[in-house]
């Protein structure tokens, strides 16, 4: 058994996971050919300096020449200039396509992420989901910085070879089998490091996990002292981490010596058969000197790559995580008719779901049938994992069924975009989720854009308007990361609040009253039978306060509905006082062993 695809758009169906890209890259094409002509220039530009060490050898020293020497000199002045203006043009250009990819990718991703369907998203750990977003830094940082520069200058080598043919023909040979010792090189160096690098994020990956599992639980880290039992799991990640990271260190530094060494060998046989040459005059001093300046402008690129390389394997791991992610099927977005807010009315129709999909698990939710309606609370109970945060998430239209469907006003759920849920349906998860945000802010989360009249109402409704107006800033005090400046039945009665900011037609709630006091619990019953009467609400719930209050009532157990029905005949039979447990009888006193018996 597996969960089908979830509802909404499917995947593209490409296969190629770095189509994105060229999508990403086509728009950007004219810039590219302008870096390019750009490029052109700059590396013509960097001929003149070898040209006038050359002339300046040839026919300033050996003839005395200085109106010579001055007209070089103005010339080279010039070249100079130019050189600069050109390469701050190219730099500003750079700038403008790292921003351009930040905001398209950094967007897209964004946007993605959020129409991904709930299950994409918890399948995968936190850590891989911040991951693609330093992935967006990897590609910018690749597309328009360092790398890309390097990528224009490198089809410009063969330029420096054709002038190195052109002044120093006798040495092109011996430049020839160094370059392609350079490319032999590059290439290995690309492959080891690749290879290195994605041992090592797999390593550092599970320690972040790890070290922002303890930042998010840092309270309870604290107070049950798990940081002696974290300790030894963090030390051996961190090890992990450190030995791949030498590794990846040791590789990398030795092919760059390597590198730097077949740099100096190149210098020293180039020297070396051009001072053949000269002795044989085939070759003047002059066009030695420029040909080894020449190889600068040759070998440098080459050598760049070495160390580059590793960073186009992190370009190439990002480029693929992206592109899978924006393969993935994503909720509906588009909707074809707009509604109206719907009545509210919720049909669970032969509904099976289950985590995972394995074929022989057991279905986590099995309902043939339930029906909920306006007009009164009805309250959902059941032992710890029977399933009713899974059957709210299945209301909500959070997770398609396996089988079966889930009807809104009779109209499946697979057909309405995530917007248009949330707008109709207020939901109170257990684990109250708020933003370092102020608390007016924090409301209005729930319906973007709702006036401040909807936010008082609901912060009336959810009972928490008095202690906001408590606070020396009212509804602009801060809150703190994840409302940790409110207490816990303060953040609760914020989420309630903005649960009902938007007046949804039908509100889920998933144990609303576990941080309320007393008082605060009757408040919320109050509020709730009142919105009850028009609209569907459903509550999961086992406190004695708010079940009484309740019209229907379900009982779910392992998944399967185990009751439902009218709250006054089903409560009364489930808190049924149970009979006292008959004593056991006490166990007859063993005989005292005989005085002299044997043991
Ligand atoms: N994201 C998940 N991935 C895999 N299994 C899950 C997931 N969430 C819940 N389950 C499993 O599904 C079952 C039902 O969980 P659910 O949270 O719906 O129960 P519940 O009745 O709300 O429990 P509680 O009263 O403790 O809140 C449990 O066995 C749980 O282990």
């Amino acid at each position: 058994m597996s969960n089908p695809p979830p509802t909404g758009s499917p995947p593209s169906g490409s296969a190629d996971k770095t189509d994105w890209l060229s999508e990403l890259i086509s728009p950007l094409r004219t810039v590219g050919r302008e870096m390019l002509v750009t490029s052109l220039f700059v590396n013509l530009l960097a001929l003149a300096v070898p040209i006038f060490v050359m002339q300046v050898y040839d026919r300033v020293i050996g003839h005395s020449g200085m109106e010579t020497l001055k007209g070089l000199l103005i010339g080279i002045a010039l070249v100079l200039a130019f050189d600069y203006v050109l390469k701050q043009t190219r730099g500003r250009v750079m700038q403008m396509v790292a921003l351009r990819i930040d905001v398209d990718i950094g967007t897209r991703l964004f946007d993605k992420m959020n129409r991904l369907p709930l299950r994409i998203l918890e399948t995968r750990p936190a850590a891989h989901w911040r991951q693609l977003f330093q992935d967006v830094d990897t590609v910018r940082n690749t597309l328009s910085g360092g790398t890309a520069l390097l990528l224009t200058d490198l089809p410009f080598v063969f330029i420096f070879l054709g002038v190195i043919y052109v002044i120093g023909q006798p040495l092109a040979l011996v430049f020839v089998i160094t370059f392609a010792a350079f490319i032999i090189l590059a290439w290995r160096s690309g492959q080891r490091l690749g290879q290195s690098a994605k041992a090592e994020k797999n390593v550092t990956a599970n320690r972040d996990a790890l070290i922002s599992e303890m930042i998010a639980g840092r309270g309870t880290v604290k107070a049950v002292a798990l940081d002696k039992a974290l300790r030894p799991l963090w030390e051996e990640r961190q090890a992990g981490a450190i030995e791949h990271s030498i590794q990846r260190g040791a590789i990398a530094d030795g092919y760059v010596n390597l590198g730097g060494m077949l740099t100096l060998m190149a210098n020293v046989m180039v020297t070396a058969v051009g001072a053949v040459y000269i002795i044989d005059h085939q070759l003047s001093m002059g066009a030695l000197i420029a040909c080894n300046m020449l190889s600068a402008r040759l070998y440098g690129p080459i050598n760049q790559l070495v160390g580059a390389w590793r960073g186009f394997g992190a370009f190439r791991q990002a480029v693929a995580r992206l592109g899978e992610t924006f393969e993935m099927a994503e909720d509906r977005v588009e909707t074809t008719i707009t509604r109206e807010r719907p009545a509210g009315v919720l049909r669970v129709e032969n509904v099976v779901f289950t985590y995972g999909g394995e074929t022989n698990a057991p279905a986590t939710i099995d309902i043939a049938a339930l029906d909920f309606r306006p007009g009164g609370l009805t309250a959902i109970l059941g032992k710890n994992g029977s399933g009713k945060t899974t059957l709210l998430k299945l209301l909500m239209g959070l997770y398609p069924p396996f089988s079966g469907r889930v009807l809104l006003d009779d109209g499946d759920m697979a057909q309405f975009t995530r917007h248009e849920l949330a707008g109709w349906i207020g939901y109170v998860p257990q684990e109250t989720l708020l933003f370092n945000a102020t608390i007016r802010d924090n409301i209005a989360y729930g319906a973007p854009g709702c006036s401040d009249q909807a936010i008082l109402e609901a912060a009336h409704a959810a009972g928490v308007h008095s202690a906001i107006v408590d606070m020396p800033d009212g509804y602009a005090t801060t809150i703190g990361e994840a409302g940790s400046r409110l207490s816990a039945g303060q953040r609760q009665r914020i989420a309630i609040a903005r649960a009902l900011a938007g007046n949804p037609a039908i509100l889920l709630l998933d144990e609303p009253s576990a941080s309320l006091d007393r008082q605060a619990e009757e408040d919320l019953r109050a509020a709730l039978q009142a919105m009850a009467r028009t609209r569907t609400v459903v509550v999961v719930t086992h406190s004695a306060v708010l079940l009484p209050a309740c019209r229907d009532v379900v009982v779910l157990d392992k998944g399967k509905v185990a009751a439902s029905g009218l709250a006054a005949d089903i409560l009364p039979r489930l808190f049924a006082p149970r009979p006292a447990p008959v004593p056991a009888p006490a166990p007859a006193p063993a005989p005292a062993p005989a005085i002299g018996a044997a043991p």
